[in-house]
C-alpha cells in the first residue's frame, strides 16, 4: 500500500514512529511536512494530505492534529476524500469496512502510540465490504457533486 503522512506541530511528534511502523509493515509511506516542529496549522497539512490521496487513486493517508479533529475536518474538505477520526482498532476497522476510507486521522493528545499501531494495523488489514456499505458511499459522494456544482 502507498500511504502519505501529515501532521501539524501537535501531531508532529509522533510522525517519524508512524512511519517507521508503517515501513516496518512492508508500505511505502511519503512525509507531506512540517519538517520541523515549529508551530503550523492543521488545515494546511489535512488539504496537503488530502489533495495528494486524491491525485493518486488507490492510495491512503495518515493524518495528525492534537485531537484528529480539525485536520481531519479540513481534509474532508476535499471532494472525494473520506478522512475517519478514529480513537481505537474498531473504530480504524469500521473506516474501512464500512466507510471506505482513505486517510486515517487521531490526536496525538488523545491516543498512545500502543493504541496507533493497533489503528494502522486494523486500517492496513482491512477491505472495505461494500454491498449495503457502497450506496452509502456513494450518498456522501453526491453531497460533495451537488454542493461542488452550487
Ligand atoms: O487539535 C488540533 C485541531 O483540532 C490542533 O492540533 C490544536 O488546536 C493545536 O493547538 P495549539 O496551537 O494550542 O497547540
Amino acid at each position: 500500500m502507498k500511504f502519505y503522512i501529515a501532521t501539524d506541530h501537535a501531531g508532529y511528534h509522533y510522525k517519524a514512529e508512524v512511519i517507521e511502523y508503517v515501513k516496518s509493515k512492508g508500505h511505502e509511506i511519503e512525509d507531506l511536512g512540517p519538517y520541523t516542529p515549529d508551530r503550523v496549522d492543521y488545515p494546511d497539512y489535512g488539504r496537503k494530505c488530502a489533495e495528494a490521496v486524491k491525485a493518486d487513486e488507490g492510495s491512503f493517508g495518515i493524518i495528525i492534529c492534537g485531537t484528529g479533529i480539525g485536520i481531519s475536518m479540513s481534509a474532508n474538505k476535499v471532494p472525494g476524500i473520506r478522512a475517519a477520526l478514529c480513537h481505537d482498532a474498531y473504530t480504524a476497522t469500521m473506516a474501512r469496512a464500512h466507510n471506505n476510507a482513505q486517510i486515517l486521522a487521531f490526536g496525538e493528545r488523545v491516543v498512545g502510540m500502543g493504541v496507533v499501531q493497533s489503528m494502522i494495523d486494523a486500517f492496513i488489514e482491512t477491505e472495505f465490504e461494500g454491498g449495503r456499505h457502497e450506496r452509502r458511499v456513494e450518498k456522501i459522494n453526491a453531497i460533495d457533486e451537488e454542493y461542488r456544482c452550487s
